[in-house]
């Protein structure tokens, strides 16, 4: 709708218009009834390490949790992927208000905020940076918020958004285990699609999970008060920091349940 295109022109994505010859780029619209039921899909298996978290920093367009990756400790198998891949980072998208903000869509149908687990694979790759450049070298999870109960486990991650207000602000985060931002419905979409934020690259098998998690309105309101901006310059809301819709062109969307 109207707002979309208005975002698309926003600065922060001005140039990804510019992404030519992009085939697989994502977020999407999942039309439920366009999706394939695959049975060769496997339950997607998530076994992370809490103690391989390190630190939660405001990146300019999110804030981000990093992982300790030099290990097979926080690792995702099983789904439609061949080998395991390990845990980089998770991050958010949001909006300004509850009536958009996530980056995929299912049936047209927007949340107030989307999660994204990323992970890389390190059997066909040595790093996660050499990762990014292979075809399937990465794989996000994405998990859709939406307004509801209060979340106790997102809330520790809350707590700390105060201390990473500003561009490139970091601190310390240890022991989460981001398996409790996950809902338990195991059943989820996947498809061919690339980073939402430049570089962009067609790298990611996306698995998208059918159900949202909860999430109360004092925790989506913490979201927004943090800045894309640094200390000193004029402070700008961090909100809204999603990729408007892009064209499905010639893919399938698998489904793991019926
Ligand atoms: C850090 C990097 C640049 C940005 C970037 C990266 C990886 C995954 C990303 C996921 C994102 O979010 S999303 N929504 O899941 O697509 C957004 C940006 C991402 C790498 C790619 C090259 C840079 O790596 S580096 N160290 O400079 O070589
Ligand atoms: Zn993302």
């Amino acid at each position: 709708s109207s707002y979309r295109l208005r975002d698309a022109l926003h600065p922060l994505w001005q140039s990804e218009l510019s992404v030519s010859g992009g085939t697989r780029q994502s977020p999407i619209n999942i039309q439920w009834r366009d999706s394939v039921y695959d049975p060769h899909l496997k339950p997607l298996k998530i076994h992370y390490d809490p103690t391989t978290c390190l630190y939660i920093w405001n990146n300019g367009y999110s804030f981000q949790v990093e992982f300790d990756d030099s290990a097979d400790k926080s690792v995702i198998m099983g789904g439609p992927l061949e080998n395991h891949y390990r845990l980089k980072q998770f991050h958010f998208h949001w909006g300004a208000i509850n009536e958009w903000g996530s980056e995929h869509m299912v049936d047209s149908k927007v949340y107030p905020a989307e999660l994204h687990l990323v992970h890389w694979n390190p059997v066909t790759s040595t790093s996660f940076e050499e990762a990014v450049m292979e075809n399937n070298g990465l794989v996000v999870i994405g998990v859709f918020l939406k307004l509801g109960a209060h979340h106790a486990g997102l809330q520790k991650l809350v707590d700390a958004l105060p201390a990473v207000r500003h561009k490139d602000a970091i601190v310390e985060f240890d022991v989460f285990d981001p398996s409790c931002l996950m809902p338990s419905c195991p059943d989820y979409w996947t498809y061919d699609g690339s980073l939402t934020t430049p570089p962009l690259t067609e790298s990611v098998t996306w698995i998208i999970k059918k159900t949202p998690i909860e999430v109360d309105q004092n925790q989506l309101e913490e979201f927004r008060m943090l800045l894309f901006t640094s200390a000193g310059e004029e402070e700008k809301r961090m909100v809204d920091n999603f990729r408007p819709l892009q064209p499905l062109m010639n893919r399938t969307v698998r489904s793991s349940f019926r």
